[in-house]
């Protein structure tokens, strides 16, 4: 049997932490051999709350869940984690953009960077769901000096399946036809599909489909998604959102798939000329606990305006939490 990992994850006592945390117990995100240590985080107000919660995975006698910590203090929660999952966050309301939240949310994550700095294992690997995610990452990676820039990652893997089933459904395919998707830069408005260098069933997608239709329908489409949710659901998006982060946390630890490749927002190192520092998506393989940028992909001159558009959006939110980046 292997020793237990410690995964922490905060706002945990939130409608993502309530479709998450059972999956991660029953070896979904880490594999059915990898005991799990869960070190859980909320606000204090949230504690009771968390103590159903916690209660609750008792209830599942969850064989890998080897011991479930709740606390409200970041130290705690982060202590040696090995996995750190930041979804405590406001979401965001009808009407609102994600970075109309950076304001309300930017804070905890530079209190959230430097815990996982001082007591985190120097290994952690991070996912930032809390939006706006690329900009949240960005945050508690300043201030976590001690912690390599890679291990600090954003959540697009939700827009990233959102496009896949887009895609497979206009062409009458099965979702598993569907590959080699690409979310360019920000989880937000600006995000660019990539349809020149995904594929359906092998061949490249664009050419399966119409110019009129990847333009103005599959693109809104999936830069619209969250807020269609959260007009059609009164909240939004939590399962899928959770299953997103349990997709991206699985294929960083574990591998990603043989010829595909998979959406991260990660440490640019100046790749396809975005920004170095910026916490921009980009096509990712995983290997060996390990992500690298896919290389070598032609950007033509639409796609080129594209990523200018969302690099630009990123920078500017950089630029507005500047206070909050040492
Ligand atoms: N990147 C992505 O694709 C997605 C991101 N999101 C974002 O995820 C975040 C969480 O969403 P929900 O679970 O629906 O919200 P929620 O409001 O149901 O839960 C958030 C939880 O975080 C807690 N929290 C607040 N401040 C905290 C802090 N300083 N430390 C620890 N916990 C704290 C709250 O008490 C609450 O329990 C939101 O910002 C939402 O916009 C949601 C869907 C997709
Ligand atoms: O749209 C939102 O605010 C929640 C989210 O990030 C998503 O569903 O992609």
């Amino acid at each position: 049997m292997k020793q237990p990992v410690r995964v922490a994850v905060t706002g945990a006592a939130g409608q993502i932490g309530y479709a998450l945390l059972f999956r991660i117990a029953s070896g979904a995100m880490l594999g059915n051999d990898q005991p799990v240590i869960l070190q859980l985080l909320d606000i204090t107000p949230a504690m009771d709350a968390l103590q159903g919660v916690k209660m609750e995975l008792d209830d599942c006698a969850f064989p890998l869940l080897a011991d479930v910590i709740c606390s409200d203090d970041p130290n705690v929660a982060f202590k040696d984690a090995d996995y750190a999952l930041l979804v405590g966050a406001r979401p965001r309301g009808p009407g609102m953009e994600r970075k109309d939240l950076l304001e309300a949310n930017a804070a905890i994550f530079s209190v959230q960077g430097k815990a996982l700095n001082d007591y985190a294992s120097k290994n952690v690997k991070v996912l930032v769901v809390g939006n706006p995610a690329n900009t949240n990452a960005l945050i508690a990676q300043r201030n976590a000096p001690d912690l390599d820039p890679r291990n600090f990652t954003a959540m697009t893997r939700l827009d990233h399946n959102r496009a896949l089933s887009q895609l497979a459904q206009k062409t009458d395919n099965a979702v598993t036809a569907a590959t080699h998707m690409t979310i360019w830069g920000n989880h937000s408005s600006t995000q660019f599909p990539d349809l020149f260098h995904a594929k359906v069933n092998g061949a490249t997608a664009i050419e399966q489909v119409e110019q009129d239709w990847y333009e103005n329908d599959f693109i809104p489409t999936v830069q619209q998604r969250g807020a269609a949710i959260i007009k059609a659901r009164g909240a939004s998006s939590a399962a899928s959102a959770a299953n997103a982060a349990i997709d991206h946390m699985r294929d960083w630890a574990l591998g990603s798939q043989d010829n595909d490749w998979v959406s991260m927002a990660v440490y640019s190192d100046g790749s396809y000329g975005i920004q170095e520092g910026l916490i921009f998506s980009f096509p990712c393989e995983c290997k060996n606990g390990d992500w690298s940028i896919v290389q070598g992909l032609e950007i033509n001159e639409f796609s080129k305006a594209k990523l200018a558009e969302t690099e630009k959006e990123l920078a500017e939110e950089r630029d507005a939490v500047s206070h909050l980046l040492p």
